[in-house]
């Protein structure tokens, strides 16, 4: 468990993190999300005592880090994977790390191991390493004490698919075996899959601590994936009767407002072919980015002072609500 309360650090008149209080429970992966200058590694560094905190507390099962016996065996960590020295092997990182944590060094091979790095390639100069397989390095670190709680700071950095479905599995089933693990990621699709439960800062405010389905249930809209060989023809036919039609990424248009059937039946009634007709939800990316757009500036009520706070998660949502008309409307 990992628990802060009240956590404040300032940079001279910056404050990085303010005010955060959450838990980091254990037997779950908790995604830690926010956008760039969020305050995420600053709160992962406070976490791990690389920082002193300029208020509030930080604990991991308990105790602040500093207070920590073996550090190592409880918490493992990955923060930069570029910061192993370069002349050094793989394996001499980390049967170091294994010597000054009172770690058995038969860990060693099975940290590798369990990462996927060959013998062969553990014992080469790290300094020629890839991302990704400094990434595994980083990953085989924070797990060689066999610690309970595990802290990644974009642990998917550098990996390729194969990497990423690994590092997916890897996470899941060590918060399966009980421990605690917390990460930060970019890649919304794969936290999406990854993560049970999340905690979303903006601004180092804490806006949304929350079950990920939860967080998709209360934020996310429905809508229809609509493909027809006459795109701007629908469009124009839906937008006169107050749907919302964005542009799909994948191509194609995502209706909110009249669902799939409503749309079929609009499309047949103008002698329109549709082609695809797909009910679905937004992406944890689509709500992520519809979130965090108003945590960037936030102008208070008195409209001359600049200082700016973090939007609650439903100011948040009330920014991205679409018009949506009732079935009924749609009834012709
Ligand atoms: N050592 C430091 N000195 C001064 N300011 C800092 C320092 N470390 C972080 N900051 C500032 O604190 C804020 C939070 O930074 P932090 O790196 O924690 O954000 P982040 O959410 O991890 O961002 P990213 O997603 O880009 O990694 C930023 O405005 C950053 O410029």
């Amino acid at each position: 468990m990992i628990e802060a309360t009240g956590l404040t650090k300032r940079y001279g008149d910056r404050t990085a993190v303010d005010a955060l209080s959450f838990r980091v429970p254990p037997g779950k992966v908790t995604g830690f999300l926010g956008p760039n200058g969020a305050g995420k590694s600053t709160t992962m560094r406070l976490i791990l005592g690389l920082d002193a905190a300029t208020s509030g507390t930080v604990t991991v099962g308990g105790r602040r880090y500093g207070r920590l016996g073996a550090p190592l065996r409880s918490v493992g960590a990955l923060l930069d994977a570029k910061g192993v020295h370069g002349g050094r092997s793989a394996y001499r990182h980390l049967a170091g790390l294994a010597a000054s944590n009172g770690i058995p060094r038969t860990r060693v091979d099975e940290v590798l191991e369990l990462v996927g790095l060959p013998p062969a390639t553990a014992r080469k100069r790290t300094k020629g390493f890839s991302l990704g397989m400094g990434q595994r390095l980083g990953i085989a670190a924070a797990l060689i004490g066999d610690p309970e709680v595990l802290i990644l700071d974009e642990p998917v950095n550098g990996l390729d698919t194969e990497g990423i479905r690994w590092i997916r599995d890897l996470m899941k089933s060590l918060a399966a075996e009980g421990r605690t693990v917390f990460l930060s990621s970019h890649l919304m699709s794969e936290m999406e899959l990854t993560a049970d439960h999340l905690i979303v800062i903006g601004r180092g405010r804490l806006l949304a601590d929350t079950p990920m389905r939860d967080f998709l249930a209360a934020h996310a809209q429905a809508h229809t994936l609509v493909r027809t060989p006459e795109p701007e023809r629908l469009r124009q036919l839906l937008e006169v009767r107050g749907a919302t039609v964005r542009l799909d990424p994948r191509g194609g248009w995502q209706v909110a407002g009249p669902d799939a059937e409503a749309i079929g039946d609009l499309a047949r009634d103008h002698g329109l072919a549709v082609h695809e007709l797909t009910p679905a939800r937004s992406s944890l990316e689509e709500v992520y980015t519809a979130m965090a757009q108003p945590s960037v500036e936030y102008r208070t009520g008195d409209g001359k002072s600049a200082a700016t706070r973090a939007a609650t998660p439903a100011e948040a949502s009330a920014d991205t609500s679409v018009r949506t008309n009732t079935q009924e409307e749609w009834v012709r």
